[in-house]
């Protein structure tokens, strides 16, 4: 409302001071009687008492602002896929219990579409070559899968892959297993929609093409956070790292694929699923029983119910496994992998367990922010900001508004993926693209002064696939001819990393922590996680001297 301009007040005949209207105005009125000075004093000493009040309410609340601030802030990097998200979870499990508990049903959306998804990739592998002879695309499809599960080998495609087992009951699985296609579809626009009524009268898939990324702006310039489902089918050539560039293609071969679903978290894509959600049934509270999704006839499960032996058929099948031989596809180390727990997972009454929660696969999409209290020996808590980052590759220009202010970087580098290239640019092998990220983060000035700490992950895929015969000198030609077992392998990636922060940091006083790390393994991390956490609050406490 605008302030109207007052009235002069009445000159009574007094010199006042004009460069001092607040001592003017605390000026004795002329002709004041003893009464009137006294009621003026006092009303002036209740005046004062009242400001002084308000002085300490400020002081104080200063005070707990201060205490309340992070003291401590951490940026995760890495690739998409490197295990960013997945840390963040093992953060909650150690640091806000209950929350993550609390949580966990809201997972289950994620769990049926990943487990879904897969479903959807065996019936695309199954696909007779036949039906798409005239389509190079198709071709090319048929033979490629995403990056993160397809296993490259530089001898190029195998004649049987080209022969193709047939699998007798394809159509039979294509056509019971149909429901969970059009589930797939629904269970997207639910977590995309979750305060949508009715999730099936959004518009046509189209309407949820891939959305470009473009930050929006936040406070102090940041991006707006946005969590992504991963619907791209990439498709791939074998090539070996250090050699020529493989052609690369992307081919939809359904209206769905080709695209991502953004899910802002502005739209708290977790109600959807979460107890406090519309999913549940209006069961009493007071019968002590878990209010019921199941006995709610739209709810996704029953869908995953009725498929669930078809699924575990198909999964079952031995012409079935041996065409995903043939193709290479390895779904049993992609993310979100729960086809050998069909029945567990699509029980009526599935909650997921922590272990479910970890495996659960969703993409992140700029920068989500974390806070923890977290106590360390002797300190009583510290307040711990750590921010999540997407780490596909159009996502890292979001990466650098945060440099300045952070204590700590935790840099995962998947070392599994040697023989895997990158979902958006499959001409990238994944081991590559984490070294060039790390020369970038570990050479750069602004973070000379941060702590770093590398986590050398999926280090349990790493061992099961140099188990399963596959060598890393097929990959990186410069392994040359050393064992292609973990330890000689690990301790070269160890080796590799090591040297490259050594020859580039501009700060050669830094001390670099390198973990061999599986962060879906739930101890494990739990203790690599206090060590961090004790390596990241000493080397805060020196720095902080040190300036
Ligand atoms: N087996 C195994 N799986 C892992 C490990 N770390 C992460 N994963 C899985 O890998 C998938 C990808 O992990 P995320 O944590 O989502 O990867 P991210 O780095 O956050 O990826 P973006 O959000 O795309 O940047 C998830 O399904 C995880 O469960 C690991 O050490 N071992
Ligand atoms: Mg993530």
């Amino acid at each position: 409302m605008a302030r109207q301009k007052q009235p002069d007040p009445p000159d009574h005949g007094r010199r006042r001071s004009l460069s001092d209207p607040l001592s003017a105005a605390m000026l004795p009125p002329p002709n004041e009687s003893p009464h009137e000075r006294e009621s003026r004093l006092q009303a002036a000493t209740d005046a004062k008492r009242a400001s002084d009040a308000i002085d300490d309410m400020l002081r104080h609340e200063q005070r707990n602002r201060k205490k309340n601030r992070a003291e401590v802030q951490v940026l995760l990097l890495g690739q998409s896929e490197s295990g960013k998200s997945t840390c963040i979870k093992q953060f909650q499990l150690l640091h806000t219990p209950a929350a993550f508990h609390a949580e966990r049903i809201a997972w289950r959306a994620v769990i049926y579409l990943n487990l879904v998804r897969s479903v959807r990739r065996i019936l695309d592998a199954l696909q007779p070559e036949t039906e798409s002879i005239d389509d190079p695309a198709d071709e090319v499809d048929a033979y490629s899968l995403e990056p993160a599960s397809l296993i490259i080998s530089a001898t190029g495609r195998p004649e049987s892959a080209i022969l193709g087992t047939k699998v007798p009951n394809y159509e039979g699985y294509r056509a019971r297993l149909q429901p969970l296609i059009q589930l797939e579809d629904r269970l997207i626009r639910l977590l995309s929609s979750p305060d949508e009524d009715e999730p099936t009268h959004l518009g046509p898939w189209e309407s949820l093409a891939p959305q470009p990324y473009t930050p929006q702006p936040h406070q102090n310039g940041r991006p707006t956070p946005t969590i992504m489902i991963p619907q791209t089918v990439q498709t791939s050539v074998p090539s070996p790292m250090n050699g020529t560039p493989p052609a690369s293609t992307s081919s939809p071969t359904s209206s769905m694929r080709g695209s991502e679903v953004a899910i802002h978290t502005s739209t708290n894509w977790k109600k959807a699923f979460s107890l406090g959600g519309k999913a549940k049934s209006p069961k009493s509270a007071h019968s002590g029983e878990i209010e019921g999704w199941w006995e709610d006839p739209d709810d996704p499960v029953h869908i995953l119910h009725a498929c669930a032996p078809y699924m575990q058929e198909m999964w079952r099948d031995k012409n079935v496994r041996e065409r995903l031989r043939e193709k290479r596809l390895r779904l049993e180390e992609s993310s979100g992998f729960y086809l050998n727990e069909i029945p567990r997972i699509t029980a009526k009454k599935y909650i997921p367990t922590d272990a479910d929660v970890l495996k659960a696969r969703l993409k992140t999409m700029g920068v989500v922010e974390h806070t923890f209290l977290i106590s360390s020996g002797s300190n009583r808590g510290v307040h711990w900001k750590i921010y999540d980052v997407g780490g596909a590759r159009n996502q890292r220009q979001a990466w650098a508004p945060y440099f300045e202010d952070i204590n700590a970087i935790i840099f995962l580098a998947p070392i599994s993926a040697f023989d895997q290239v990158l979902a958006e640019d499959t001409r990238v092998n994944r081991v590559e693209d984490s070294l060039q990220l790390w020369q970038q983060v570990v050479s750069n000035k602004l973070l000379a002064k941060v702590n770093i700490v590398l986590f050398l992950n999926k280090c349990d895929l790493l061992q099961a696939k140099l188990e399963a015969g596959v060598r890393l000198s097929h990959h990186m030609i410069s392994y040359g001819d050393r064992p292609n077992d973990y330890d000689s392998v690990s301790k070269y990636f160890r080796n590799k990393f090591g040297a490259l922060h050594h020859n580039v940091t501009p700060n050669k006083e830094r001390e670099l922590y390198i973990h061999l790390t599986a962060v879906t393994d739930t101890r494990r991390t739990a203790t690599i996680i206090s060590n961090v956490r004790d390596i990241i609050i000493k080397g805060n406490l020196r720095t902080m001297k040190l300036v």
